[in-house]
């Protein structure tokens, strides 16, 4: 997809848009979670015995296998990253010209999201217990991580858009300089956005939560109100507030507090 505007920076209102859709996925991703139980026994080390020696978790184990295959497969697009000895073909595609910090851990999920996905939100979504589909529940673990990584990863691509506006770039400039996070953090801080894409969240996820029969109507159980919702809109609101969003801006204060280096502005 062509992330860029006009002048051929990267377009603040395309990215919007993709975090608009990515909310689809991550709900999505985390209805198909809970429709297994908790399953406890997938995050607790010792539980299985792997040949190749690996200690941790089941869910670790899947995850340090699939983190393998992408990092083993993105040296092919990202090669600067993978400083292997061997000559590696030039990528198919031309990178865009972006700082090459841009293009790192885009799809590694860090620990940071996994530990409070893990306490946070699968007990949260999750009926508590043990339904032994340990591979199912792991499937879905991994895709809501890679969903909210990805989310989260995007601050960067958003902070370069903010970065580049004509208009910022001075200000953005002093308090990078200046080291100043608290100043950063509050210039490239949208309120507007934040609170419509919260009650857009809500939203969304009550309404993808319920089924909808042939003829359109919302099956709604008025007895029983939360018997027929597949995940609890609350959840999600909170999960983005307290959890999505602030990391999201965690990730955009570092990739710009690191902006400036080797760079010169245009024209100097
Ligand atoms: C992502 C952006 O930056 C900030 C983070 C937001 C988010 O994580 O949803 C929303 C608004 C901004 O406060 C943005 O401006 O769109």
């Amino acid at each position: 997809m062509n992330l860029l505007n006009e002048h051929d920076t990267l377009s603040l209102a395309k990215l919007r848009d993709v975090l608009i859709r990515l909310e689809d996925t991550i709900i999505f991703a985390l209805i198909e979670r809970a429709q297994f139980a908790l399953n406890d026994n997938i995050y607790k080390p010792g539980v299985y015995e792997y040949d190749d020696g690996f200690k941790g978790s089941f869910l670790g184990y899947f995850l340090h296998e699939i983190e393998t295959v992408h990092a083993r497969v993105r040296r092919y697009t990202s090669p600067d990253e993978y400083p292997f000895t061997s000559p590696l073909p030039k990528p198919i595609l031309p990178l865009l010209d972006f700082p090459p910090t841009l293009h790192k851990n885009d799809i590694n999920v860090n620990k940071d999201i996994i530990e409070r996905y893990l306490q946070d939100i699968v007990p949260k979504i999750c009926v508590p217990g043990d339904d032994l589909n340990y591979g199912s529940s792991a499937t879905r673990d991994v895709e809501c991580l890679q969903a909210l990584s990805k989310r989260i990863h995007y601050g960067k691509f958003i902070a370069e858009a903010k970065f580049m506006d004509p208009k910022e770039q001075p200000t953005y400039i002093r308090l990078i300089q200046a080291k100043d996070r608290e100043g950063i953090m509050e210039l490239l801080t949208n309120r507007t956005v934040e609170e419509a894409l919260l009650k857009r969240l809500r939203r969304k996820a009550m309404i993808y939560g319920h089924d909808i029969t042939e003829s359109g109507e919302i099956v709604l159980d008025d007895q029983q109100p939360e018997q027929n919702q597949k995940i609890c809109a609350d959840v999600v609101v909170d999960l983005y507030e307290r959890f999505v969003i602030p990391l999201t801006k965690e990730v955009e204060v570092d990739y710009l507090l690191q902006r400036l280096d080797g760079w010169q502005a245009p024209g100097k």
